[in-house]
């Protein structure tokens, strides 16, 4: 490994149109370089821990069709660095406790539940675009837009998920993402046995950190639950967050053949949303903004859609799903740069795949980017922007199906999707109505690993009214 240094950024373009959107080499040095020696399907070994790798959507097919999806968990090793992130939540379950969950959960996610929360999504985001037209007009031409969206996506998931205070939503979200930086360091001592001894301060701090925020969580939770049992005999109507769903999903489970979730389970069930759902919306709304940025034909093409598809008319989630060309912009954001850059699973028993078997325990890691950016599947011009890809089809005009993975695939797929769809279409309407965006002289184009998929050193960019 010592030899494959990670290329420093890609580059510092000083404002030019020409980013290179051939990320992978700096994105996964290693994996890139390997690839080219050992193929698409190949294993390494991170200390102890055995790793397939795997970048061939048909060998990822067969390993996960059908029966065999049931046969893969998530990987121990990661368990207990993310429980105090994620504990028991859906993201790291298994079985038919994550079955169990998955069918209680996947119902608030609906188009119909999500249209109630619509509006509290257009309201942060207007305080956001109020803040950026008062920084142009005292001269701030160039704004860090990450910064400002993470924080918008932070206030708008800390409402959808349990109606909190743009206050206390700060608190958790500061919290939760000190645990994801202690996280991120004790990640490169994974497979090495013994590994929390050697970072038994770490172990330690994220440890206190997660049960502050479970805390936080709990006291929300008792508040809640004491309304929805006061409203208990009222008919049940639309909630505006995911918890005050959750809370009367359950309560209508009380007696039935579904167990009800416990307090604990729902604490990791909201962090796993909290989580789960600021930061990934967050990054493809601000690498949408990047691609824009060099690319200002589709700032016009989008910006004419939202006028002849919305015009004057209230925003709602049927007129937001009439908004075709921004859905090509979506996807192809989430092609390019991945927000989830990889996926991972263990065996939990062997798994045939043709001639080769895979035995139990063996984990698996697979290469979104790589996929992504694999030519032999999405042709030449694949480190190109061209929305257009989609215009035909879902899966951007890709070889194969399971080579567009930015959700992940099979049972587990994100279950936070359409809130995702929904609140980048509410913010990039909000965003192009006001602005015309370009790139900063001072942009580094570095595209980092850091669990997500991140650009190092921000986005800035220089915004103009429109
Ligand atoms: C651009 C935005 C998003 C991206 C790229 C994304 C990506 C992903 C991916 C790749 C997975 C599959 C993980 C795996 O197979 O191991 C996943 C699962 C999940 N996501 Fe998202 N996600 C996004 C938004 C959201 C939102 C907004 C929420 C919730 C508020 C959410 C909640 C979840 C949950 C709970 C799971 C676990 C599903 C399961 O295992 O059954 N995600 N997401």
């Amino acid at each position: 490994m010592g030899k494959t240094k990670k290329k420093e950024n890609v580059s510092s373009h000083q404002g030019s149109l020409e980013i290179s959107h051939d990320i992978h080499s700096t994105v996964f040095p290693y994996f890139a370089r390997w690839r080219e020696s050992y193929g698409k399907v190949f294993v390494y070994w991170l200390g102890t821990e055995p790793f397939l790798y795997v970048a061939e959507p048909e060998f990822l097919k067969q390993a996960t069709s059908g029966v065999l999806g049931k046969r893969w968990g998530k990987p121990d090793v990661f368990r207990h660095d993310r429980k105090p992130m994620f504990g028991e939540g859906l993201v790291m379950s298994e079985g038919d406790t994550w079955a169990q969950h998955r069918q209680i959960i996947s119902p608030a996610f609906s188009a119909t539940n999500l249209n109630a929360m619509l509006n509290s999504m257009a309201e942060s985001t207007s305080s956001m675009i109020e803040e950026w037209g008062r920084l142009l007009t005292s001269g701030h031409h160039e704004i860090d837009v990450e910064d400002h969206i993470v924080r918008n996506a932070s206030e708008i998931i800390g409402k959808t998920s349990f109606g909190i205070s743009h206050e206390m939503g700060k608190e958790v979200f500061n919290k939760l993402r000190d645990l994801q930086v202690l996280l991120f360091k004790s990640k490169r001592l994974v497979g090495v046995p013994f590994n929390k001894l050697l970072h038994l301060r770490q172990t330690r701090a994220a440890s206190a950190l997660g049960k502050e925020i479970d805390e936080i969580l709990l006291s929300i939770i008792e508040s809640r639950k004491a309304s929805v049992v006061s409203r208990e005999a009222e008919t049940f109507g639309p909630q505006e967050d995911l918890l005050g769903l959750l809370l009367e999903g359950n309560q209508r489970n009380d007696g039935g053949k579904n167990k009800k979730l416990t307090e604990r389970e729902l604490v990791d069930e909201c962090k796993t949303f909290f989580f789960g759902g600021h930061e990934t919306t967050a990054l493809a709304l601000t690498w949408t903004l990047l691609l824009l940025a060099t690319n200002p034909e589709w700032q016009t093409i989008l910006r004419q859609e939202v006028e002849e598809v919305i015009g004057g008319r209230p925003v709602d989630s049927a007129l937001l799903t009439k908004l075709t060309k921004m859905q090509w912009v979506l996807n192809e954001a989430l092609r390019l740069y991945a927000p989830a850059p990889n996926l991972h699973r263990q065996a939990r028993e062997d798994i045939r795949v043709g001639e080769v078997v895979i035995p139990k325990g063996t984990n698996m890691w697979v290469d979104v980017v790589g996929l992504h950016h694999d030519p032999a599947l999405w042709g030449d011009d694949v480190n190109e922007f061209k929305p257009e890809r989609f215009e035909d089809s879902p899966y951007g005009g890709c070889k194969h199906r399971m080579g567009f993975l930015p959700f992940g695939f099979g049972g587990r797929i994100c279950v936070g999707r359409n809130l995702t769809m929904f609140e980048y279409k509410i913010v990039l309407i909000q965003i192009l109505r006001r602005f015309s965006v370009s790139v900063s002289p001072k942009y580094v184009h570095a595209p980092t690993h850091m669990l997500s998929l991140r650009p190092a050193h921000g986005v800035p960019l220089v915004l103009t009214p429109v």
